[in-house]
Formats: structure tokens, sequence, C-alpha cells
């Protein structure tokens, strides 16, 4: 991956709103066939940060490119070039599957075919549905495929699958990862560490208009890797389980037994343990950390870094 074209390139952006500093000096390189995550907390500048690099912000300072162009220079370009997802409002009700896609269709030179699009994601069937009747996971669907509809290199989602339920949750992933296939390069803003781990070759955590951490979710989850097992047992000698490799914190409350620490092979390590004390634990649960943790843990870390400032 690291060998393919920058696609989009931030540097050192800026950007308040009044006094509301939104982005505090953000460096992005996101490659060409990327799929690139924006996550972080409410209020942290993923929006912002995504709309400098559409043309719709205007960066206070910093440099942003999008295939080489300057978005705020060459934006009739880039509005061709970058497919960005609808606000479901701005269609009109009664516009139906097929009618949008071909409305859309017509503002580009050398456009997608819709009825392609309609089969791409699973919208066949709605084709001469009205835009008011569809589910949630079919509206999102049809406003992803309205951002591609100009066969652009780029597309921009936002808040992709927000207020879906887990079925059209799942559908609308298998088309964001149905991009992959068409080699373009996708930056996904949510709020859904989840949806971030499936789908994204490498995430930024915004955190306070700053990137906090950018990697593959694999190596950000590594990087705080924690693993907590918990049991009940009786008469266990909790400064044994403490010394153990890779064990952070051990604690007790009555019966219930509390461990955090790090490595695959802790909630193992733990078990032999018990099984040496001739222990028989219950409830024996053992949790690994995943993005939601990292997001968390730069979060607190960010908290106390602005506190001492
Ligand atoms: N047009 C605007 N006018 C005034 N303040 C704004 C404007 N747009 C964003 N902000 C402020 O800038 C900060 C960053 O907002 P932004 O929408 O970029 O964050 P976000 O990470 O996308 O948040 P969310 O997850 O809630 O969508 C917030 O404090 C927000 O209130």
């Amino acid at each position: 991956m690291s060998d393919r074209a920058t696609v989009i390139e931030v540097r050192g952006l800026h950007k308040s709103f009044g006094g509301t500093r939104a982005v505090r000096g953000v460096d992005l390189e996101i490659r060409e066939g990327e799929i690139f995550g924006v996550v972080g907390p409410n209020g942290s500048g993923k929006t912002t940060t995504v709309e400098c690099v559409t043309g719709l912000q205007r960066p206070d300072q910093g440099r942003v490119r999008v295939l080489g162009l300057d978005p705020e220079r060459d934006r009739a370009l880039v509005r061709r070039l970058v497919g960005v997802q609808l606000q479901q409002s701005q269609l009109s009700e009664r516009v139906t599957v097929r009618e949008a896609l071909r409305l859309f269709a017509t503002f580009y030179a050398d456009p997608a075919d819709p009825e392609e699009l309609m089969d791409t994601f699973g919208l066949r069937e709605k084709a001469d549905q009205q835009f008011t009747k569809l589910s949630g996971g079919q509206k999102q669907r049809l406003s992803i495929a309205l951002a591609l509809v100009g066969n652009p290199r780029v597309v921009v989602l936002d808040e992709l699958s927000t207020g879906l339920d887990p079925a059209a949750r799942r559908d609308t992933w298998a088309a964001v990862a149905a991009l992959r296939e068409r080699g373009v390069t996708a930056v996904l803003v949510t709020h859904f560490m989840d949806e971030a781990e499936y789908l994204c070759d490498r995430v930024a955590v915004l955190v306070g208009g700053s990137v906090v951490a950018l990697d593959t979710p694999e190596a950000l989850v590594a990087s705080v890797s924690t693993t907590r097992v918990r049991f009940r047992a009786r008469n266990t000698d909790v400064g044994a389980l403490r010394e153990l490799p890779g064990v952070r914190e051990a604690t007790a409350e009555g019966d219930a037994l509390d461990l955090t620490g790090t490595g695959a092979n802790l909630a193992f390590t733990v078990s032999a343990e018990l099984g040496r004390q001739g222990i028989t634990p219950a409830e024996f649960t053992v949790h690994n950390s995943g993005l939601e943790d990292v997001m968390l843990a730069l979060r607190t870390h960010n908290q106390d870094r602005e506190a001492r400032t």
C-alpha cells in the first residue's frame, strides 16, 4: 500500500469557527485505493477536516491537495472528481431510485451506469420505489450509489451507518467493501469503531482537533492491547495472580476477581495458575481490547495532556 500514489494530502490544517478551534494542525496522507477512516468523539473536527478536503470549508491555514488539486482554487474540478455522500434531505421525497441515479448521471460527462449501480448496491428490486418509501438502509445505499454516479476516484462518506439497524449496517458495509474492487479511494468518517475496524485499511483518530493516532486498525489495537479476565472463585491467592507474567492489575471483591494485563496468553496463564491453586473458577470471561478501547485510551490520554497545558 505504501508504494501507491498519494491521493489526498493534508498538511498543517487549521480551522476555527469564531472562538472554536475545530481543527488544530492536522496532517494526513491518504493513498490510492485506500479505505481510510477518520474516527473520534463528537466535535473532534472530523467533518470539518473532510469538508476542507472536499472544498466545502476553507482552511484558515495549511495545505490540502486532492489528486494534486487545491480544493479551494480548483473547486469545480474537485467536485467532479470527488464523490460526496448527500445528506438525505437533499433528495426530493417522490423521486424514485432509478430517477435519482439517472438525474445525477446527467451532471457528469462520463457517468457510471445507473443500472449497474443498482445491482452493485442491491437496489434493483427498489428501482421504481419512491425515495420516501425506502428503508433507512436502502436510503443509505442509494446515497452511496449517488456519490459514485460520477465515477469518482475519491469518495467521502460521512456518518455512513448512523441510525441504521444492524442488518442495514452490514448491507452498507458490504457496499463500501465493494468500493475496494473498483479501486476507489474512500474516506470514511465514523463514530463506530467496529465499522472502522472492519472496513478501513488505516484509521486516523482525532481528539480535540488533532490527530492523536494514525495506523492500521490492527496496529492501533496492538498498541493498547489489553486483556481483561474475570471470574468467580473462593480462596484465590490474588498475590500469586499479580505476580504472573503480563498481569498488570488484579483485584478481588468477595469472590469476584478482575484481572487486566497484556499478551495473547494471559487467559491461559491465569487458568494454569488457578489450576495450580486447585481452584475451579465460575463465570470465567475474557475480553480482548478493540478499537473502541483505543479511542477511550487516547481520549483519556489527551484529556490528561490538556489538563497539564
Ligand atoms: N459551521 C460551524 N460553525 C460553528 N462551529 C462549528 C461549525 N462547524 C463545526 N463547528 C464546531 O467545530 C467543532 C468540530 O466540529 P466537527 O463537526 O468538525 O466535529 P466532528 O468530529 O465531525 O463531530 P461529530 O462527531 O459530532 O459530527 C465543534 O466544536 C463544532 O461545534
